[in-house]
């Protein structure tokens, strides 16, 4: 068994990794580190874990983690892993964020995060753990920079497209929507239940934090630059997220050749599913587990798609892909400890 610790104890994300860790085979969990709560008992704030989270939340000591732990999940705010990270270089600690620290060049995080970015020499080594696309990369990193939710839903689906030179890269349109889990714990007025509730509303408009991400990744497979409009709303759900992305083919296709594509893609990542001609995919179809699924159309009239995407932005955008990347690191089995039937209904 490695031994793992999860710092951001107190914190969505922190939550599902001990949910879904809790069925893994390999990994066990020895610290839980958070600074709002150490020497508290993380069931006394979540009374769900009762009985079966018994560890005594701790404050961080990075020098006691180095030899106590073999892999680290970050599971805090922008601004906290790029000040943890480094401590941890030469060391065999494997370590894996889950904020967007890691995500960006310099310059585009000091833009679109508004902090000092992290160390450029730890920055060069951190992989974009994109578990189905950057498979390779990711069983060769130490650290990994987990995608953020919406980047995970949106580049699963155009990645194949550009790479496949199906699509222009110019024009592609992004409208997605999520839960409000993915704001995290802290409420904000937008997560009030009186805001949120039975409204949908748009947020971040064009200043969204995910926007150079997809673009940076979607530019890796062609020699264009990709921009994308974005727009996020905020839906009254607790989980998931779906991306519905408009672009223009660039040869005749039909939804058939585009599914078929598709298909070929993901033939190898169980994680990913292409649903059937006709079919578009739902946040109910996946919620509680590690699946991305994608549907599409191909409007033959207009020469254009239209191709969408739902995860829990939990699980894949969150834990669950933290702990896949987690599992392609250590050459175990890609699907240990996230196997299970979405929640339904
Ligand atoms: N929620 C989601 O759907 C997704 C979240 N992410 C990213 O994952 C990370 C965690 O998100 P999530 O769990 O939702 O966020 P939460 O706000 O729910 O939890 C973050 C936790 O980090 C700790 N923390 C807060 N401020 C600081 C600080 N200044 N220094 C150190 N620790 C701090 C707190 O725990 P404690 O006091 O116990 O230490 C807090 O509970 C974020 O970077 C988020 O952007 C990525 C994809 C999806
Ligand atoms: C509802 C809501 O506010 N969602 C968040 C999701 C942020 C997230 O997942 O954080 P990272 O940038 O670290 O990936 C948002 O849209 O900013």
């Amino acid at each position: 068994m490695k031994k793992a610790a999860i710092i951001g104890g107190t914190g969505y994300g922190a939550i599902e990794l001990i949910r879904l860790l809790q069925a893994h085979k390999e990994i066990e969990i020895t610290k839980i580190i958070s600074q709002s709560q150490a020497g508290e008992d993380l069931a006394a704030t979540y009374p769900h874990l009762t009985g079966i989270v018994t560890t005594e939340m701790e404050s961080l000591d990075t020098e006691v983690l180095e030899k106590e732990i073999d892999i680290l999940f970050l599971a805090t705010p922008a601004g906290v892993a790029k000040n943890i990270i480094p401590s941890f270089q030469g060391t065999s600690v494997q370590c894996i964020d889950l904020s967007g620290d890691f995500r960006l060049s310099p310059e585009e995080y000091s833009e679109w995060y508004g902090k000092e970015p992290a160390d450029a020499a730890v920055l060069e080594k951190a992989v974009f753990g994109l578990s189905d696309i950057f498979t390779e990369e990711v069983k060769a990193a130490s650290i990994i920079s987990n995608p953020g939710c919406f980047p995970t839903a949106a580049l699963s689906a155009l990645v194949p497209l550009i790479d496949g030179d199906k699509i222009h890269t110019e024009g592609i349109r992004i409208d997605a929507k999520t839960g409000i889990s993915g704001a995290g714990k802290g409420l904000s007025e937008k997560a009030h239940f009186s805001s949120a509730n039975e409204n949908v509303v748009p947020y971040k408009i064009g200043k969204h934090q995910h926007i150079p991400e997809i673009e940076r990744y979607a530019s890796r497979f062609t020699n264009e630059d990709v921009k994308v409009s974005f727009t996020t709303h905020l839906i009254p759900m607790t989980r998931g997220l779906l991306c519905t992305i408009y672009a223009d083919m660039k040869q005749e296709e039909t939804t058939a050749s585009i599914l078929e594509h598709l298909q070929h893609y993901y033939r190898e990542k169980p994680f990913v599913r292409i649903l059937p001609e006709g079919q578009f995919p739902a946040t109910k179809g996946v919620t509680g587990s590690n699946y991305c699924d994608i549907g599409a159309y191909v409007d033959e009239r207009t020469n254009s798609i239209v191709i969408a995407a739902a995860i829990d932005n939990l699980v894949k955008g969150a834990a669950g892909q933290a702990i896949h990347n987690a599992n392609l690191m250590n050459g175990w089995e890609e699907t240990m400890g996230l196997e299970f039937i979405p929640v339904f209904p």
